[in-house]
Order: C-alpha cells, then sequence, then structure tokens
C-alpha cells in the first residue's frame, strides 16, 4: 500500500484495524459496489480497483485533485463501455477519446468526479433534484457530537447533539431543513445586499494594510485577519480587535483544524462511518477519530461564543445589524405590516432553535473565512513570482488614484485589471480544489454512462481551471488571459467553478470576490511585494505548492512587503 493512500485512510497506517473491524461493513460495501453494474449503462471510465476496498490505496490523501484530473486524460469512456450497441456509437463518433468524467470506489462508495465545467452544469446545475445532495462528512460533524460528555461515553462518538457544524448549511443533507437553512442567505448574500457590506470590507482592508506596513513579516497573519474581521462583522457585528482577541485565537485554531484534517469527505471517518461507534480503546489507534476528539471543543466554542454575545445585545437593546441579528430579531420579535415575501422569510426564521441559528451564524465563518483568506495568499504568491503584472497593475492604480490616496470600490469601473487579477487567481488555484462534494439522491445516466444512486459526486475545479485546452499555460498566472483577441489578450473564458454548481453554489461568492477585489487594490496601491532574499543574496521564491485540506492554501512562504509611498 502506498503512503499516500495510507494517510488517506487514517494517517498512520492503522487502517488494517479498521477495515478488519468493519466485518458488517463489508457486506454493505459488496452491496453499493454491485450497484454500479446493475444498469445496461457502464459506469463511468476510471483506474481499476482492488476487490472490497475499490480505489482507495490509489487516491492520493494529498491533493486527490491533481490525480483525479490525471486520470480524465487517461481513460476514454470508450474503454468501459461493455454494451456492443454502445460500442460501436462510441467507435462511429470517435466522441470521447478521453473522458472528462471519472469513476472511482472507495470501499464501496461510489465516486464520481467531474472534471469538465460542462458536466458540471450538465449534472449540478441542470439536474439539480437529483445532484444536490451531501454525502454524510462524519468527520465535520463529529466535531459537535462530543466534547463535555466525550469523557463518560462508552463508545468513543455517540449522539448527535445540535451544535456547530450539525446545522452547517455547506454540510447539511438536502431536503426541507437544507431548504430552511439555507434560505436566509438568499436576502441576505445576494450581489445586492452584498453591495451593503463594503465600507465594512474596505475600512477592515485599511487597517490590514496598516498592519502589514507596521509589522510586515506577519502578513500572513494580517490578511487572515482581514478575512476573520469582514465575516465577524457581516455576521455577527462584532468588531474583532488584535491578536490577544479570543476570537481570533479561535478563528485561527478553527482555521488550522479544518486546513489538516486531510481529503474532504474521504477520510476513514467518512467513508467508513462505523468507526465513530468502535471503542474508546481502539479509536485512539485512529488518527482521524482522536483528531475529533482533540478539536471538538475549539469548533463548538467557536459556535456558541458569538450567539451568546449578539444574543446578549439583542436582549440589552445594543445590537447591531448583523446576520445573525437579523435571525434572532426576526425570531424573537412580532412583527406587523411587513411584505409578503418577507413575511413567508420570517415565518421561517420564527421556527429556529437556537441549534439552528448557530449553526447558520457559524457557517458563515467555517465556509467564507479559509477561502478568502486562502485566495488572498493565493494573490500574494502571483504576485512574487510575476513582477511585471504588480508593475503593470500598479501603473493602473496609480493612474486612477493619481497616486495620492488609496482606492475605494468606486474605482471597481476604471480598474479593471484588479478584477482581472482576482479570476485569475481564482483560476491558478481554486481554494477549494475538488469543491464540497454533492451527492446523487437517484440514479442517473450521462452521456450513456450510468451514474448510481447515492454517488459522491465531485466538481473538480482544478481540473476545469488547468484545462491546456480551455487555459493556454494554465500553470501561468496570466490576467490577460481573459481580454478579448481584439485588445491583445487569449480570449479565453471567465474562471467557473471555483464557487461550486448548483443549488449549493457558494451563496457568499459576491461578499468573498468583492474582499478579495478590495485587498488586490489596497495592496497594490500601497507595497511592493517581492521575494526574500536568502543568505546568499538570492531570490527564495515559492514553488507553487498548496496545502490539502478542505481549503488549499500555498505552502508557506517568505515575501517582502515594501511600502512604495506614504499613503
Ligand atoms: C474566495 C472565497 C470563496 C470560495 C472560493 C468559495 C467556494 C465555495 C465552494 C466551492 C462551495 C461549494 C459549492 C458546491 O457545493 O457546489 C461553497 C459553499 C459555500 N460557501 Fe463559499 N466560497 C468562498 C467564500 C465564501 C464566503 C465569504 C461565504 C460567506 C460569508 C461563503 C459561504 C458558503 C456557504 C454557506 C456554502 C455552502 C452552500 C451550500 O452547501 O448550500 N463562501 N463555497
Amino acid at each position: 500500500m502506498n503512503s499516500s493512500a495510507e494517510a488517506l485512510l487514517n494517517r498512520n497506517g492503522s487502517w488494517v484495524l479498521a477495515v478488519v473491524a468493519g466485518g458488517v461493513v463489508i457486506l454493505l460495501a459488496v452491496g453499493l459496489y454491485s450497484q454500479g453494474s446493475r444498469s445496461k449503462y457502464p459506469v463511468p471510465p476510471g483506474p481499476k480497483g482492488s476487490p472490497i476496498i475499490g480505489n482507495l490505496r490509489q487516491v492520493p490523501a494529498e491533493r486527490s485533485d491533481l490525480q483525479f484530473a490525471k486520470w480524465s486524460k487517461e481513460f476514454s469512456e470508450f474503454v468501459q463501455v461493455l454494451d456492443l450497441a454502445l460500442a460501436a456509437k462510441h467507435v462511429i463518433s470517435n466522441a470521447y477519446p478521453e473522458s472528462d468524467i471519472i469513476y472511482v470506489n472507495l470501499l464501496g462508495q461510489p465516486v464520481i468526479v467531474l472534471n469538465s465545467v460542462k458536466s458540471a452544469v450538465d449534472l449540478l446545475d441542470k439536474k439539480g433534484a437529483i445532484y444536490s445532495d451531501r454525502p454524510r462528512f462524519v468527520l465535520l460533524e463529529a466535531y459537535c457530537n462530543t466534547c463535555p460528555s466525550f469523557k463518560n461515553q462508552k463508545s468513543l462518538l455517540i449522539s448527535i447533539s445540535s451544535l456547530g457544524f450539525k446545522n452547517n448549511v455547506a454540510l447539511i443533507r438536502d431536503g426541507a431543513q437544507f431548504r430552511k437553512l439555507r434560505k436566509p442567505y438568499g436576502s441576505f448574500l445576494s450581489a445586492r445586499s452584498s453591495l451593503g457590506y463594503r465600507d465594512a470590507q474596505l475600512k477592515h482592508a485599511r487597517e490590514m494594510a496598516d498592519e502589514i506596513e507596521k509589522c510586515p513579516e506577519k502578513w500572513q497573519s494580517y490578511l487572515s485577519r482581514f478575512a476573520t474581521r469582514v465575516i465577524f462583522s457581516v455576521a455577527f457585528a462584532i468588531d474583532v480587535v488584535d491578536e490577544d482577541d479570543p476570537y481570533f485565537k479561535l478563528a485561527d485554531k478553527m482555521g488550522w483544524i479544518v486546513g489538516n484534517m486531510g481529503n474532504n469527505g474521504i477520510t476513514i471517518l467518512d467513508i467508513a462511518p462505523w468507526v465513530e461507534h468502535i471503542p474508546r480503546w481502539v479509536g485512539k489507534f485512529i488518527p482521524s477519530v482522536k483528531y475529533v476528539h482533540d478539536h471538538t471543543p475549539a469548533i463548538e466554542e467557536l459556535h456558541q461564543r458569538p450567539f451568546d454575545a449578539v444574543m446578549r445585545s439583542f436582549k440589552a437593546g445594543t445590537m447591531e445589524p448583523s446576520f445573525l441579528g437579523r435571525l434572532i430579531e426576526a425570531r424573537e420579535t412580532h412583527d406587523a405590516g411587513e411584505e409578503e415575501e418577507e413575511e413567508e422569510e420570517e415565518d421561517d426564521i420564527k421556527s429556529f432553535t437556537d441549534g439552528e441559528l448557530r449553526g447558520t451564524g457559524g457557517s458563515l465563518y467555517s465556509a467564507g473565512q479559509e477561502t478568502t483568506y486562502s485566495a488572498e495568499t493565493i494573490f500574494v504568491m502571483a504576485m512574487v513570482l510575476t513582477p511585471d503584472v504588480q508593475i503593470r497593475a500598479q501603473k493602473e492604480i496609480d493612474a486612477a488614484t493619481r497616486g495620492i490616496r488609496l482606492p475605494t470600490f468606486s474605482d471597481w469601473k476604471t480598474l479593471p485589471i484588479v478584477e482581472r487579477i482576482v479570476y485569475e487567481t481564482l483560476r491558478l488555484h481554486p481554494p477549494l480544489p475538488n469543491g464540497v462534494p454533492h451527492k446523487t439522491l437517484k440514479e442517473d445516466v450521462y452521456r450513456d454512462m450510468y451514474i448510481p444512486k447515492g454517488s459522491m459526486v465531485i466538481a473538480n475545479a482544478w481540473a476545469m481551471l488547468h484545462d491546456p485546452d480551455i487555459y493556454k499555460d494554465p500553470f501561468k498566472f496570466n490576467p490577460d488571459r481573459f481580454l478579448p483577441v481584439s485588445e491583445s489578450g487569449g480570449g479565453e473564458p471567465i474562471p467557473v467553478g471555483h464557487f461550486g454548481f448548483g443549488r449549493r453554489v457558494c451563496p457568499g461568492q459576491y461578499l468573498a470576490f468583492a474582499s478579495v477585489w478590495i485587498v488586490v487594490a489596497t495592496i497594490l496601491a500601497k507595497f511592493n511585494i517581492t521575494p526574500a532574499k536568502d543568505k546568499d543574496g538570492e531570490d527564495i521564491m515559492p514553488k507553487m505548492e498548496f496545502s490539502t485540506g478542505i481549503t488549499s492554501h500555498p505552502v508557506p512562504f517568505p515575501c517582502n512587503f515594501t511600502p512604495r509611498n506614504c499613503l
């Protein structure tokens, strides 16, 4: 077994224990495995797997998106076609010399990986009724299952409570509860509503720039703080002040926890959820189980604290407007004379429990902080690697601001290069390379390929945004690729996929894009970003290496932020 597959299972080689202990699950796995062959259509092509564990050993624990993209170039849809009539059709049309859709089997769990925008749009966007479920993220849910009572439990992780990630909108299964919890985001985070948060974004971008000026070596920490401050002000109207602020400490901790948990949705706990019921003494040998135990208290606190604070300010009559504040107010007060549509939404909110409020509020932070921070650091890395782009963008910014002020959102139209830099940042490395997995509620057939019911469906944004047939030199940071050919650009499409698809598409995308925009504009106006030097005076260039977690970040790299002027 290769080491990465081992790591995928549980990070230190105790996978055998887990597999052996799961006799019942093996039967279940075989049942699931056979689902793929029940149709006259074949499942999409993919690597040949082993009995029972399927392709578990072949899917790497680190950056599975890269392997999925590679497989999509290696397997053709024709190879898997067993039905003669279908085979003839494929030979005649020769339509699919390589397959943008890949099938892998993880311990009986069918996994469909969509590596092209077309397949993702056809399935996730156009067939949302089938493709909007989520797999159970046992590892993430498990965070909220335990802590205070953990020591008293006979089994390791039992009795799922209603705290934290349990009501997390990004993780919840499709159905009435999902629709109830997701609904308030529609109005609160729409393109139009997101314009209302720009004052806060501008203020926090300026604070971030001042902090970097004072202590440039801590630039990563300040970028992370910016993302935290924006979410805390929008979600809870809480002003997070400095590094001694307990919210920062909690936020940092959660970032670390979520960023280091391994392949999203396919850790041992996710693919073999029965592990959550094993005896304690076995569990301590399984790192993902131990991980849950060690980190649950921080996750719970991060959901509980802001909720308590907003509730307190509501009761004291001092509450400032925020997402959670709006929900609490709607639940606790009896209004008359609202518009009909508003009234319907408010009626839904009246039935929210405390746990649901904590979950919907906390979802903004857990989904929005790390992703925004990741995009910011990818931008910085790109600037170190492409000084020519940096200089050109600075010239444009200086022309718009006459070099005497920092940019504001009202400069957006006159700074198209900043917008292109944001797009190219999200294309170069989407913060969620594999998105967040969806799941099928029913079986389906797509382009003569069978998609089993209950399949985990991964939209591989990384593959979509690095397809060399669409993006020339995909590893090169080139914002001009989106300019029309008539303006000496590459005429390439604006990237799609980094915010996901269908009914689960990121509701925070407008807020997020504007956050990254103001960070890019402010930093380029105020600083030159250059490579750090080694002891011989040579440039230390970042290596374009990225972490694996729910969100993916550049591996930390040093660089210099030098103020350009006295702005
Ligand atoms: C650059 C920053 C961001 C990126 C790249 C990003 C990307 C994504 C992606 C890929 C998904 C999964 C979509 C799918 O399942 O198809 C998602 C879901 C989500 N995002 Fe974002 N996101 C970002 C920022 C934000 C922000 C700032 C917020 C909120 C303030 C947010 C809130 C959410 C929520 C609540 C979900 C779950 C939606 C659902 O499952 O229905 N995101 N995001």
